[in-house]
């Protein structure tokens, strides 16, 4: 069982580098903002409760998202290893994430981060909100606020996994093919 988490700031390439990653090592890839999307398309009232804190760049409360991710999980508990991204977000997600998967005797194996410069970020962002439809992307200070979440609820995490000796960061900056083979070199050696 290999459990890895994602890490990064809003707009490092967690989710493109999970396309790849889940292939390569046979995981199941779950993006905690993709199901929450997924949930506002199609208008479930998770969605509904969700957009509501989504759309102004703030996260949505603990108690939903980790009741959410688990259920995910539990869908799949045949699977080789789970790639976590977007999740955890606080220290109460992450301990929850813990105490969740030491119910199944699972781990987490790795917290991976992808790092890059704040104003890179916010470029790429607001690129990608002229083609993604995403309305927390086509507004720089719905950015803005992303980030305060991430700096102020985030960041403490860098921490949380250090301490159980576990976080990883690479340079999250440079050519797709190029950062998948940065964050390979770090799962190889797990
Ligand atoms: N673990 C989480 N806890 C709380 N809110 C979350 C979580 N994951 C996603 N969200 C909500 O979904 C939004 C989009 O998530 P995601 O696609 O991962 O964004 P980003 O591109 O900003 O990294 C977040 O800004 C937040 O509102």
């Amino acid at each position: 069982m290999t459990n890895i988490v994602l890490f990064g700031k809003p707009g490092a390439g967690k989710g493109t580098q999970a396309e790849v990653l889940k292939e390569k090592y046979d995981l199941i890839h779950l993006s905690t903002g993709d199901i929450f999307r997924f949930n506002m398309k199609n208008d479930t009232e998770l969605g509904k409760l969700a957009k509501s804190y989504i759309n102004k760049g703030d996260l949505v409360p603990d108690e939903v998202t980790i009741n959410m991710l688990k259920s995910e999980v539990e869908k799949h508990t045949d699977a080789n290893g789970f790639l976590f991204d977007g999740f955890p977000r606080t220290t109460p997600q992450a301990e929850a994430l813990d105490a969740f998967l030491a119910t199944k005797e699972w781990k987490v194996t790795a917290t991976i981060a992808l790092e890059a410069d704040d104003e890179v970020l916010v470029q790429r962002l607001l690129e990608r909100g002229k083609t993604s439809g995403r309305a927390d992307d086509q507004d720089e200070a719905k950015i803005r606020n992303r980030y305060e979440e991430y700096n102020e609820k985030t960041a403490p995490l860098i921490d949380f996994y250090q301490g159980q000796g576990k976080f990883h960061s690479v340079n999250g900056i440079g050519e797709i093919e190029e950062v998948t083979s940065r964050l390979s070199e770090v799962i190889d050696q797990l």
